[in-house]
């Protein structure tokens, strides 16, 4: 069946924001204010709570360069890279990452990336003669799980290191404790999986400083982690000092807030996945400050049908409607130029193997259901795209892990990597969004890719990280 041009493409508004400043990760103050209105920065894990107070969030951001605003005092987080060689030295840091990987039924790393997002802090801290205490969870295991044991990391860790790595059996206790008192300077020791223990999740003060008691300092570079407040990611912070970030946890929060806060303009946001209810927060808070926004994914049905539209046997949540109508009305009230696909693919079953048709978002049939966004959407969501210099996407257009239905979503893809190719900053939110863009094979030219999937929507929610929030403050420079 043809495709057809239906006329639910909403573009309520032409965008009224203003155009601001070059401001890439690179550049050094980040406006919080801009991207949360009057939120309190305590929610984005930053200690301060007066949301008019430029913020800096990364180690080099750190440095004062006389840019800014007169009378703005620039805080941030202290980073690795503020310690020096000294302050390293023969020091044992406990270093807590993000090393959930994926694993196969033959325990063999199927996507390494957080592993390799991991590995400058740890080369920064041996070649500076750190002794460094590895640290990290694995899945979510009750209790000692052999197949969530961290051993089969080991390998691929010393090889991307380029010194083997110690494994230590447990992550507390005489054994662990031996092997750090043995351990030479620019040596490694990976502790098993810290969440063997219960108390790890429940932050157990008791434990947070059995934890701490193996280590002179800490350096927490878990982004993916650093929304739970765990016994290594937040209650160790209170025993070890200083308490600082990781290159990876700053690079995060440089593209993650640093980019959204003050984009190159125009900057459009891309939402998918599979409902409006897990995307609530983050479509609002995005409103404030985006001026394209293009919804794809199961949750378009719920507005479609907030407009009246029939949509057979989709995703629909129905308790939704409401929110989907204010949602539509906010993005007119804020001058977002919001579009939802104009046609879709549907299918007669949710199966790899369903039959499917192409047909306009009004024209969903009784007992069809859409499961990814047809071709004059991609098109028009493709032209919207080439206006801006700035895209934040998180979620996928379809159901992209069925080959039938995962056009629309390698499109994007696709779209994004020929636009990050011609400068525009593309940021990829993290879970299924990050998995689309690897099947594609454009993840290398993508501006930045999160390793955070619950991480990354909570900090564009605008919610606190308490990983982050725990960490010292860097001195506040007056500029
Ligand atoms: N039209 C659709 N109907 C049903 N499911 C859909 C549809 N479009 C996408 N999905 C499903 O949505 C799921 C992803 O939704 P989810 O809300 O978890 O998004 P996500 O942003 O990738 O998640 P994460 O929080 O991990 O980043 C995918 O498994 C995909 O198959
Ligand atoms: O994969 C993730 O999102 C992080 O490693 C956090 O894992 P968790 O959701 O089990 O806390």
């Amino acid at each position: 069946m043809a495709s057809a041009t239906a006329p639910t493409t909403l573009s309520l508004l032409p965008t009224t924001k203003s155009s601001s400043p070059s401001a890439s990760p690179s550049s050094s103050r980040v406006h919080l204010s801009s991207f949360l209105g009057a939120r309190p920065l305590r929610r984005l894990g930053f200690a301060a709570a007066d949301p008019l107070l430029a913020v800096q969030v990364a180690s080099k951001l750190r440095t004062v360069s006389g840019r800014g605003a007169r009378g703005v005092v620039s805080m941030a987080k202290k980073s690795v890279g503020d310690l020096s060689a000294a302050e390293l030295k023969g020091k044992k840091v406990f270093v807590r990452a993000d090393l959930n990987v994926p694993l196969d039924d033959n325990q063999n790393i199927t996507d390494d990336t957080r592993i390799r997002a991991a590995i400058p802090t740890i080369k920064h801290l041996i070649q500076n003669g750190a002794k460094v205490i590895l640290s990290s969870h694995l899945g979510r295991p009750k209790g000692v799980t052999p197949k969530y044991s961290l051993a089969p990391l080991v390998p691929r860790l010393s090889e991307l290191i380029g010194i083997q790595v110690i494994k230590a059996d447990d992550s507390i206790g005489p054994e662990v404790e031996k092997l750090v008192a043995s351990l030479p300077e620019g040596g490694v020791l990976l502790l098993e999986n810290v969440r063997f223990y219960k108390e790890e999740e429940k932050n157990d003060p008791e434990h947070a400083k059995k934890l701490a008691s193996l280590a002179d300092l800490y350096v927490n570079d878990a982004f993916g982690t650093a929304h739970r407040a765990h016994a290594s990611t937040e209650g160790v912070t209170k025993y070890l000092k200083p308490s600082v970030a990781g290159f990876l946890l700053q690079k995060e929060l440089d593209y993650l807030v640093g980019a959204v806060s003050s984009p190159k303009r125009p900057f459009a946001a891309i939402v998918g996945g599979s409902k409006v209810s897990s995307k609530i927060g983050v479509i609002e808070s995005l409103l404030e400050n985006v001026d394209i926004l293009l919804l794809g994914g199961g949750m378009i049905f719920t507005f479609y049908k907030a407009q009246g539209l029939s949509v057979g046997s989709s995703l629909v949540e129905e308790d939704k409607l409401e929110l989907a109508t204010t949602l539509l009305a906010k993005a007119k009230a804020k001058g977002v130029s919001l579009l939802l696909p104009s046609d879709v693919v549907i299918a007669d079953k949710f199966a790899p193997d369903a039959n499917s048709q192409v047909v306009p978002a009004s024209a969903i049939p009784d007992g069809w259901m859409g499961l990814d966004i047809g071709p004059d959407s991609i098109k028009t969501f493709n032209e919207a795209l080439d206006t801006t210099k700035t895209i934040i996407w998180n979620g996928p257009m379809g159901v992209f892990e069925f080959d039938k239905f995962a056009v629309g979503t390698e499109a994007i893809a696709k779209k994004l990597a020929d636009l990050s190719g011609k400068g525009v900053t593309t940021i990829i939110g993290g879970g299924d969004s990050v998995a689309a863009v690897e099947k594609v094979g454009v993840a290398s030219v993508m501006s930045h890719i999160s390793t955070g999937g619950g991480a990354s929507l909570e900090l564009l929610e605008g919610k606190e990280l308490p990983g982050v929030l725990a960490l010292d403050e860097a001195t506040p420079v007056a500029v």
